[in-house]
């Protein structure tokens, strides 16, 4: 089984995604984390983020591994002699700034794309085109939304910033994300903005029950 869960940027995903697969006694998969692994290291080696050949050829020599767990995913480098873990390096501002950038090359799509379909189900999914692209025959598919100023406030929460910086950057961040961030046709669009966290997991488990 696969259940996908899209949306906008901090509308709630990880979150939603790692409830939901515990509940469900299975893991979650953060695509978006492959993404900024990605442009962390291409940030670090001072690689263009708009060079897909040179992203490619940087990611090709990097043992990159992602850890799927219900609880929380974690990135590592699996380097011989240097093993690090990408996780938190990898939600910076200067990795959420850089992100989209290298998000919109189908090449480095197709990189995380494989990866992701690589992964035995089941599964949780979540992202932006989980339920469009990477797993169109998902059991049951979800797509989350929340006004820019909640998702701003519970950004800062997690992070220090500016609330109106945090909004201009996620809307920002949402256009640039456009191409790739829509509800499948099949999807259930659910507004988190007045919800708390416990109430979009049971909207989600109650949809993935209808169709179990
Ligand atoms: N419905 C909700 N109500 C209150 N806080 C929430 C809700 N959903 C998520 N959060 C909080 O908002 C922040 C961003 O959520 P996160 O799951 O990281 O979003 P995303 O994966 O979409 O970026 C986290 O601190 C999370 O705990
Ligand atoms: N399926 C996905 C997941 C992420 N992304 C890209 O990766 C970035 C980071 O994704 P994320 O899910 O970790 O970001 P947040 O929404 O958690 O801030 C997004 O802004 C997109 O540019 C994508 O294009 N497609």
């Amino acid at each position: 089984m696969i259940v996908t869960i899209d949306g906008v940027a901090a509308s709630g995903k990880s979150s939603v995604a790692s409830g939901v697969a515990s509940a469900l006694s299975i893991p979650y998969v953060s695509s978006g984390l492959l993404y900024r692994a990605a442009t962390l290291l291409a940030l670090e080696a001072g690689t263009s983020l708009s060079d897909a050949p040179a992203l490619l050829s940087l990611l090709g020599a990097a043992p990159l591994r992602l850890e799927p767990l219900a609880g929380g995913n974690r990135i590592y480098l699996d380097t011989p002699d240097c093993p690090r873990e990408l996780t938190a390096d990898a939600h910076t501002s200067a990795v959420d700034a850089g992100v989209s950038a290298l998000a919109q090359l189908p090449q480095l799509r197709e990189w995380v794309n494989a990866r992701l379909r690589a992964l035995t189900p089941p599964f949780v999914a979540e992202g932006r085109d989980m339920g469009t692209a990477v797993f169109p025959q998902a059991r049951a598919k979800f797509f989350l939304v929340a006004s820019p100023r909640v998702r701003a406030l519970r950004r800062v929460k997690e992070r220090v910033g500016d609330v109106e910086a945090v909004e201009q950057a996620l809307i920002a961040r949402d256009e640039q994300d456009q191409l790739q961030s829509h509800p499948a046709a099949d999807a259930q669009i659910i507004d988190t903005s007045d919800l708390d966290l416990a109430g979009v997991i049971a909207a989600v488990m109650a949809g993935v029950q209808e169709r179990a």
